[in-house]
């Protein structure tokens, strides 16, 4: 059965290691992912840039990209955007055999054991883990994945949930806060984002970015 893969995230926003992470694990794993904006993500501040306008950066950015889609899912549901009732739901549609895996960064993972009702998301889906800098996945602080972890993506298909496969790929430095900084502090930032996020960005003003001189908004 066809592996079906959700990358749930702020996205505010997305960037270029966004974007290589979901290729990435598209190409890697033959799999279509779904890019899945949260409207109010736990665990951190509000978002500077409003969830419509977050899920519309990941339309321009995923357009033209064979197997990368938005699912707007947990735009559509009130409250705090928790993982185990997203999954929950996509578990109810898609029936108890279909794998389901969720990509996520290596900061995201080793800090899993303080998401809701972690232990549960382990029966939901598998966990793909992307590298990246500064979030270092030894063994010793991802005990709690301990007898998950396989390298073989076939074993990604031979269960619907429970297995942690780690995404070899290189790693991306970009970050999302470092984005709204640079665009804050009127530095360059353009060379982070897809060319069609960056003119999103500079069409709707968002975070604080300043007006090109002589360019019409
Ligand atoms: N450069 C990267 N390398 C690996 N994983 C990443 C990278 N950027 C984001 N991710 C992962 O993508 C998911 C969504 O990330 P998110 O939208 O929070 O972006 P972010 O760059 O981490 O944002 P912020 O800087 O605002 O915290 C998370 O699981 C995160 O770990
Ligand atoms: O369910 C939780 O408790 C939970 C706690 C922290 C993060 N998450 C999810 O993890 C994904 C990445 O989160 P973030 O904050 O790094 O964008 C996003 O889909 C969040 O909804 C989920």
């Amino acid at each position: 059965m066809g592996l079906l893969v959700f990358y749930g995230g702020t996205f505010d926003p997305i960037h270029d290691g966004h974007l290589a992470i979901a290729r990435a694990a598209r190409d890697t794993l033959r799999a279509q992912v779904r890019l899945m904006p949260a409207a109010d993500p736990p665990h951190r501040a509000l978002p500077g840039a409003s969830a419509e306008h977050r899920a519309r950066m990941l339309d321009l950015a995923v357009a033209g990209e064979d197997e990368l889609m938005v699912d707007r899912r947990e735009l559509r549901r009130e409250g705090r955007s928790y993982t185990v009732e997203t999954l929950r739901e996509v578990r109810a549609e898609v029936g108890p055999e279909q794998p389901l895996a969720l990509l996520v960064g290596a900061d995201s993972f080793l800090d899993l054991p303080k998401w809701k009702e972690w232990q549960a998301l382990f029966d939901l889906a598998h966990f793909v883990v992307a590298e990246r800098p500064g979030s270092p996945l030894e063994a010793g602080r991802i005990a709690f994945a301990a007898g998950r972890e396989t390298a073989e993506v076939e074993a990604l298909r031979q269960a619907p949930a429970g297995r942690v496969f780690r995404l070899n790929q290189p790693l991306h430095a970009e970050s999302a806060s470092q984005v709204r900084s640079l665009i804050a502090a009127g530095e360059p930032w353009r060379e982070y984002v897809p060319a069609a996020v960056a003119g999103y960005i500079e069409r709707h003003g968002l975070y604080g970015v300043r007006a090109l001189r002589g360019a019409s908004v």
